[in-house]
């Protein structure tokens, strides 16, 4: 087994990012790109579970739900969650890699019902688990959803990947003067309502002491140098 910073992470991989340049949807060289440096990390010996998010299919159909009761339309994004997971778990299949998906919400044709148990177990015996659907309830999003399960089965760190390269003064997308964190506690990204994550996960995370890393999943390599303990993204902590 090579260096590793952290044994065990959970990994929270925005929907967005396996959009790549399209519009909305699932661009296939991305999701490759991703899966083969996920897999990397995997073959080091890193126990890794994913939290997929929604918004490259939710996004998609949003026009549509407009005007929707917004817990249908969250219950919505939790399913566009159930078909990214199953992507993800496929394309893990095409590289050799292992990998269970975990549903929150119950459709058991299709994927196999989330219990802890049985996911601390998968994640024992080297398999990759993605937690799809979220938490299972409306009003949340799949950050909550990453701090919650990366409490429950013992992470020592979520790894929010996404199109950033971390946690900024503002929005880097709207404002080209804002500036990045090398570090940030978790009460100054909340007092300061820096919207990289919502506010829920990053109690969460704080009242477990679960740090958070923000790195960009678009730079080649950034995942295997943060789990050989380099200088990536923004850490927050407690
Ligand atoms: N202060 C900030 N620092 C960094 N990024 C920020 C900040 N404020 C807003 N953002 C935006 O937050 C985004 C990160 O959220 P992202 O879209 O990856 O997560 P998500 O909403 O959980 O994913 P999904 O696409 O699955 O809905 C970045 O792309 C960035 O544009
Ligand atoms: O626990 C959860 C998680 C997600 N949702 C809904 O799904 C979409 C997509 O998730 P993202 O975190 O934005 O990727 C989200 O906007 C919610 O509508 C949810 O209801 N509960």
């Amino acid at each position: 087994m090579s260096n590793l910073a952290y044994k065990r992470v959970l990994l929270k991989l925005s929907g967005e990012a396996l959009m790549g340049d399209d519009a909305y949807g699932i661009n296939r060289i991305t999701i490759e790109r991703m899966i083969t440096e996920i897999a990397d990390v995997v073959r080091m010996g890193v126990e890794l579970a994913i939290v997929i998010g929604g918004g490259n299919i939710f996004r998609g159909v949003a026009p549509g739900a407009a005007g929707m009761d917004r817990a249908t339309a969250d219950y919505m994004g939790m399913l566009a969650t159930i078909m990214n997971a199953l992507a993800l778990q496929d394309a893990f299949r095409q590289v050799g890699v292992t990998a269970r998906t975990m549903s929150a919400l119950n459709i058991e044709q299709v994927v196999e019902p989330y219990i802890r148990p049985k996911a601390m177990r998968y994640l024992e015996e080297g398999k990759v688990v993605i937690f799809a659907a979220g938490t299972g309830n409306p009003f949340f999003t799949t950050d909550t959803a990453a701090a919650l399960r990366g409490s429950e089965i013992g992470a020592e760190i979520v790894l929010k990947a996404t199109k950033v390269d971390g946690v900024y003064t503002a929005d880097p997308k709207k404002d080209p003067n804002a500036v990045r964190y090398a570090t940030i506690s978790f009460d100054e990204a909340i007092s300061k309502n820096l919207q990289v994550m919502d506010a829920t996960a990053f109690a969460l995370c704080r009242d477990q002491k679960l740090p958070i890393k923000v790195f960009s999943i678009v730079k080649p390599g950034a995942l295997k140098q943060i789990i050989e303990g380099a200088n990536e993204g923004t850490l927050v902590h407690v």
